[in-house]
């Protein structure tokens, strides 16, 4: 998403709409509420948001970062188009978490874990603000960016290590796909 003087709303973020058809959208909204979603846990607190991932997964309960198992097939074709996207190949994006939203879920300030790498997220169902802050001496710099039903969004450099990010509660049930590679971290980690 760039403004009019075509520099992006945060370095490092990219945004794209129509990643998919709406009859590709409606599909991948069947199967992933077909996948065996279950509530995030975090510390012992269930969460609103229902949530399975693939590939490899950190787990915010015990706090580890394990394999997990492989992506299905039916992401495949999205993964080829998410990391086209962000200029990766489809192998480089070994993970992916799927999430339904349902209204009055969302997710709190956070950076991703430091394991992963490039974030690559396509939205589906509804609208949503992704929100960014970024901590100053005096209070936070604070940017939003419009997620439209089918779009895409990357995350890499300062959006993705310096930022935060969060999405408000939403009125209505999102849900939301996101493509993550390994850091360097996630690499050493993954060799043993
Ligand atoms: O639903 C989304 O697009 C964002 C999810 C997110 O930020 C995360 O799981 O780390
Ligand atoms: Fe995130």
């Amino acid at each position: 998403m760039a403004d009019l003087f075509g520099e992006p709303i945060v370095p490092g973020l990219a945004y794209g709409e129509e990643v998919v058809t709406a009859e590709e959208e409606a599909d991948l909204i069947a199967a992933i509420d077909d996948c065996g979603l279950a509530p995030f846990r975090f510390q012992g607190f269930l969460g609103k948001r229902l949530t399975r991932t693939f590939g490899w997964s950190y787990d915010f309960d015990k706090g580890g970062f394990a394999p997990a198992q492989p992506l299905p097939g039916w992401l495949s074709p999205l993964r080829r188009r998410a990391a086209r996207f962000a200029g990766l190949e489809p192998d480089d994006l070994v993970h992916a978490l799927l999430i339904r939203y349902d209204p009055g879920a969302g997710i709190g300030w956070h950076r991703d874990r430091p394991q992963f790498g490039e974030v690559i997220g396509v939205s589906l169902g509804q609208p949503a603000t992704l929100r960014f802050r970024r901590r100053r001496p005096d209070g936070f710099d604070r940017r939003s960016l419009l997620l439209r039903p089918r779009s895409v969004y990357h995350l890499h450099g300062e959006a993705r290590w310096t930022w935060e990010h969060g999405i408000a509660p939403m009125p209505a049930t999102r849900w939301s796909i996101t493509f993550r590679s390994l850091s360097e971290k996630g690499l050493l980690h993954a060799r043993g």
